[in-house]
């Protein structure tokens, strides 16, 4: 078994040995509650870890007079981060078992916790949140909590660490259970979407393997939670979701006439024959078939970058989308979102942006700023005069061309967007289509069960949703 890691970048696909299912996950935390040491923990005992890393651990932690290797170095890989003493932007890691496959997003839980919180769980399927077992559940998990159900993160685990330095009290734990518990559901989750488990990520207790210190824990470890819960809805459920990356037009003398549609399948799953429609043009025709460099294939579910040929020669061009005929996105140039503010200069009333959905970037205006999410009372404060860096608030989007949308709460990946600086090009704003903000007074609905079941791979989906 291997594990590759890279910061701040985007994976490729990773391969699933023997077919395994691949489950996207995330990790949040406060700073030093161990999140380094807990991913560290899991590549170690799952023994994804290379040879030559391990040796640079036991190198490094010698030197440090540790006498044993720490296992946060593993993870917190970049140097500058190290000199700093905090991890600085977020990792992802790929890493195997023979019963499931892992991408995980590694968060950092120093301040720029919102940002680095959308980033890295926009497409995960379930998050591990760390609390350290000696001060329990404190604001930035509930913060942590609420953007997550703001993001649609269907399934959340509270690791319960260093539960060595509480002795192992069954009655610290049981009362972090029930705080946390009682939150997470206050947010939308039901109890079948979480699990609490007292862990040790310094000594290992129930990451991997079952602790003998904690008798009283009936439950699964962390890792047998992540290699059984069950991965998101069937594909077939969803409705196609094929944004347009690429127009193919050889016109070479063995591809005369060949014209075919490259791009990933966002969401559903498509098969020659299906009804389908181009939008915004709103024309209707039928897959012809579906190519691959290996060969014609007989379905493509969500993940899978393939090149559609269409029954009709229709006008398509990059940006558009192919979506199932009998249940088509809306098409709108003036819609209600939640946006994540990640820039330094504050957004106000009437910002001129660009707005990027799929592979079509459009020039837009942000009307009215209707409310701003107030993490700290987990509230909803009305008619904001503006959205600062890692605020969270409820706007106006007024585009120059109508988009086919979806709502992010039925579609994560269609329902998502940028907003993007039109001098600079940098990204200003992370989109959500539609979703009401996690204030608790309204009772927020359940955090939407995704219906994109094969996340594709672009681990940033809200950050940067392809080319
Ligand atoms: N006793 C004990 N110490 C732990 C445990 N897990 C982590 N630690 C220690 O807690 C400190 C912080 O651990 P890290 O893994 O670096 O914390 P972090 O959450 O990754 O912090 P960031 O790098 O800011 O994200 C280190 O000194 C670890 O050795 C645990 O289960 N028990």
């Amino acid at each position: 078994m291997e594990s590759t890691s890279s910061t701040s970048q985007t994976p490729g696909e990773p391969e699933t040995p023997g077919g395994t299912q691949l489950l996207r996950l995330a990790t949040a935390g406060s700073v030093d509650d161990g999140k380094s040491t807990l991913v560290g923990r899991l590549l170690y005992d799952t023994k994804s870890v290379l040879a030559d890393q391990l040796d640079a651990v036991h190198r490094a932690s010698v030197d440090r007079g540790l006498s044993t290797p720490d296992l946060s170095l593993l993870v917190d890989g970049l140097r500058s981060e190290r000199e700093q003493g905090i991890t600085i932007d977020v990792a992802y890691r790929y890493f195997a078992t023979p019963r499931r496959s892992f991408v995980l997003a590694d968060t950092p839980g120093h301040v720029q916790y919102t940002r680095n919180t959308v980033t890295g769980a926009s497409t995960a399927q379930l998050a591990v949140l760390l609390v350290d077992a000696r001060k329990g559940v404190v604001e930035q998990t509930r913060r942590h909590a609420a953007v997550l159900a703001l993001l649609g993160v269907p399934r959340l685990v509270l690791a319960v660490n260093k539960i060595d330095l509480v002795g192992y009290d069954q009655s610290v734990f049981a009362r972090i259970a029930k705080e946390f518990t009682a939150h997470a559901t206050a947010l939308g989750y039901t109890e079948a979407d979480l699990l609490t488990v007292p862990v040790s990520a310094l000594v290992g207790d129930n990451v991997v393997e079952r602790s003998a210190h904690t008798p009283w824990y009936a439950g699964p470890t962390l890792l047998e939670h992540l290699e059984t819960v069950p991965v998101e809805a069937d594909p077939h459920d969803a409705p196609l979701r094929f944004p347009v990356q690429y127009v193919i037009r050889p016109r070479t003398a063995a591809y005369p006439d060949y014209r075919g549609y490259a791009g990933q399948v966002a969401a559903g799953s498509v098969a020659p024959g299906a009804e389908v429609v181009v939008l915004p043009a709103g024309l209707r025709t039928r897959v012809a078939r579906i190519d691959t460099p290996d060969g014609e294939l007989a379905e493509a579910v969500a993940g899978r970058s393939v090149t559609l040929v269409l029954a009709d020669e229709l006008d398509i061009s990059r940006g558009d989308l192919i979506a199932a005929a009998d249940r088509p996105p809306r098409l709108a140039d003036d819609f209600d979102a939640t946006v994540c503010w990640l820039a330094d200069r504050p957004l106000r009333a009437g910002a001129r942006v660009l707005v990027k959905h799929g592979a079509r970037t459009v020039p837009a205006i942000i009307g009215e700023l209707s409310s701003r999410f107030d993490e700290q009372n987990l509230s909803s404060v009305d008619g904001p005069d503006q959205l600062a860096l890692n605020d969270i608030g409820r706007v106006r989007v007024r585009t120059a061309e109508p988009l086919p949308i979806d709502d992010y709460r039925s579609s994560r990946r269609t329902g998502a967007f940028l907003v993007i600086d039109q001098a600079d090009g940098t990204t200003l704003a992370a989109g959500l289509v539609g979703a009401p903000l996690p204030v608790l007074e309204t009772g927020v609905a359940r955090p939407a069960a995704s219906a994109d079941p094969e996340l594709p791979s672009d681990e940033r989906a809200l950050v940067s949703p392809g080319p």
